[in-house]
């Protein structure tokens, strides 16, 4: 039997109309959820995921601001841009579209967000409260890989979820949340010997090592999830995973593609944590 497709796409839609609901009924209350993106710099890809995150917000009902700024900003400026928005009650999510030119530490501007508006989920303090399994703002992707393993009706409790990769972006987090959901969970890396020997056990395999084709027919246990989490640009242009689409296929019970399985969903889950961050700062 040949794996049912995971489309992010649709899952996503399926959320934001979900998420347009929530943001009426806010309104309704005389709360509209603001998303301000600060973007440094000129990186098309940057640019055209920062339109992606305009777009949804438009889609939704989120009031959204980009502020572009010179790559040659300094940090200091940077930062007293973020002092700004975080004492602004209009704006209730604050990102910095990543990467950050080099003479910018991203660690300081990830810290330099109020923890109530880190609507990406990457201050120190969210990933704790994520870690401990308490109620906070969870990083986009992994959250959206999580959304989208749900939505397909399969338990994850009891089953054995392995990924692959270790950033922390994606691998530690989706690790954690899938432990959240009573998964039992195998961390993979670079650095793993015989990794079919692992990836052959997974009811849930997450492969987010960022190497294109990676992952093929011989690393799948017949009926498994896999979400493919590479987005690869190869040197024919076209974009692939990290996962052989068309073999996998053939064995797996589900598989997301690339494009348009996990990427559409991390933004989605931007959507939902500026509502969740809108709703939170403004309750009495
Ligand atoms: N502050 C942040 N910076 C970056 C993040 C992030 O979550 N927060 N993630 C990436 C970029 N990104 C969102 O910002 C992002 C990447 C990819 C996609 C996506 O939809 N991918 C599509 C393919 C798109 C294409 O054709 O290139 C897919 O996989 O279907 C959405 C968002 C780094 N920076
Ligand atoms: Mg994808």
């Amino acid at each position: 039997m040949a794996a049912t497709i995971l489309y992010g796409k649709d899952i996503a839609q399926d959320i934001r109309a979900e998420l347009a609901n929530d943001v009426e009924e806010l309104k309704k209350q005389g709360v509209e959820p603001g998303l301000t993106v600060i973007l440094v710099g000129d990186d098309p890809a940057s640019h055209s995921y920062v339109r992606g995150k305009e777009r949804g917000c438009q889609e939704v009902g989120i009031r959204s601001e980009v502020i572009y700024k010179d790559a040659s900003i300094s940090e200091a400026e940077l930062l007293d841009l973020i002092h700004q928005l975080n004492e602004n009650p209009n704006v209730h999510g604050i990102l910095v579209q990543l990467p950050l030119p080099p003479h910018i530490s991203e660690k300081a501007v990830i810290e330099a967000i109020a923890p109530k508006k880190d609507v990406d989920g990457f201050h120190p303090l969210n990933v704790g409260n994520m870690m401990i399994g308490y109620d906070t703002l969870l990083p986009c992707t992994p959250h959206g890989i999580v959304e989208l393993i749900k939505r397909t009706g399969t338990p994850i409790a009891g089953k054995h979820a392995v990924v692959i990769g270790r950033s922390n972006i994606v691998g530690k987090p989706v690790s954690f949340l899938l432990q959240q959901e009573n998964a039992t969970v195998t961390m993979c890396h670079s650095r793993t010997v015989d990794l079919a020997a692992y990836t052959r056990q997974a009811d849930i395999l997450v492969v987010a090592a960022g190497k294109p084709h990676l992952i093929g027919r011989e690393h799948v246990k017949p009926g498994a999830v896999v979400i493919d989490v590479g987005v690869n640009r190869i040197e024919t242009g076209k974009l692939v995973g990290d996962v052989k689409f068309e073999e996998v296929r053939e064995v797996a019970g589900y598989l997301t593609p690339v494009p348009g399985g996990v990427g559409p969903m991390t933004i989605t889950m931007l959507l939902k944590n500026t509502v969740a961050a809108a709703r939170k700062q403004t309750a009495r």
